[in-house]
């Protein structure tokens, strides 16, 4: 880390999504206003209702405006398209379930203060990974996410999570879906190609598309991940059984799964991925319906982090 003698950035805006770790933002936020003001943080808040809130008053903020995210990555996420290539700075308060973006990075589920002390280090740039719905419910559509997408397994085990009590905490929540999703485990064939060179074809439960290295919480599903590196990865399933995807869940708690025989892992610049049906996919962590095909372009340095 770099510390530096940044010039003064203009007020932060602030975006505050109180729903965001089922009411951890909202609780937190008085304490969040008090040391903002305490350090004599310049900052307009905004408090959205949804995504779609924070995304027209975005539109609105002047180039250079350093955004604060108060939430989990969904929060992040909805925002994404007005902070790539935008000259809007980010810095992420980890409010949310989850966080998984942000302990990537190295933030602290619910530590603002470590996060508001990170503003002295240099900004640093991440990585932006450009998706392209080829077939499915959102054919034809781009979405920009900066964690990671799952097809299959990991995108039933994120839709059946909601559902799991909500005092629990995320990797409680992950798993208990990921049990209740194994009962309706079915291998789909499906074809990967990494920079156009064909990579896997065969029966698969999974494939998630990376920059991050985990999500639900928790699962390290690809620990060689690394946001800045101007690389996406690709980790797919072989055919595997009920059994053998127990196994492999807590091989991917352990991190450990990545050099088994049914597990496929590469780095890339450019994935597409089909299946010989639909299938259930996540964008960071947001159910997305249901995908056949799509690609998936890794765009460097896209974002400018300035607590990262
Ligand atoms: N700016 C916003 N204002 C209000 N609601 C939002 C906003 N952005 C996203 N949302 C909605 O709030 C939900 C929760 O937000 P978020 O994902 O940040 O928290 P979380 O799910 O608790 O944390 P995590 O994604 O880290 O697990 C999102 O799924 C989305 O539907």
């Amino acid at each position: 880390m770099t510390l530096t003698s940044r010039p003064p950035l203009s007020p932060f805006t602030v975006l505050l999504n109180a729903h965001a770790g089922r009411g951890l933002a909202r609780r937190k936020w008085p304490a969040l206003q008090a040391e903002l003001e305490r350090r004599a943080i310049p900052f307009t808040l905004l408090e959205t209702a949804s995504a779609d809130e924070a995304c027209r008053h975005m539109q609105t903020l002047a180039p250079g405006t350093p955004v604060m995210t108060v939430g989990g990555d969904g929060t992040v996420a909805g925002i994404l398209p007005f902070l790539v290539e935008s000259g809007r700075p980010l810095a992420v308060i980890p409010l949310g379930s989850g966080n998984d973006f942000a302990g990537m990075l190295g933030l602290k589920p619910g530590d603002f203060g470590e996060a508001l002390d990170r503003l002295a280090y240099a900004p640093r740039a991440a990585d932006v990974l450009d998706i392209h719905v080829l077939e499915g419910d959102l054919a034809g559509q781009r979405r920009l996410m900066l964690n990671g997408l799952g097809m299959g397994f990991d995108a039933q085990v994120n839709q059946a999570m909601k559902r799991a009590p909500a005092r629990w905490p995320g990797l409680a929540r992950y798993a208990w879906g990921a049990l209740t999703s194994i009962r309706h485990l079915h291998l789909l064939p499906v074809t990967v190609q990494v920079d156009g060179q064909p990579f896997y074809s065969g029966p698969s439960c999974l494939c998630a598309v990376m920059n991050g290295t985990r999500y639900g919480g928790g699962f390290r599903i690809s620990p060689r991940s690394d946001a800045r590196d101007g690389l996406l990865n690709v980790v797919a399933s072989g055919p595997i059984d009920r059994a053998e995807l127990v196994k492999l869940m807590l091989q991917v708690l352990a991190a450990s799964h990545l050099d088994k025989p049914k597990v496929h892992a590469t780095p890339g610049r450019h994935v597409s991925v089909r299946w010989d049906s639909p299938i259930a996919l996540h964008i960071d962590g947001e159910d997305a319906g249901m995908v056949r095909s799509l690609q998936v372009t890794v765009r460097p340095n896209a974002v400018q982090l300035l607590n990262a």
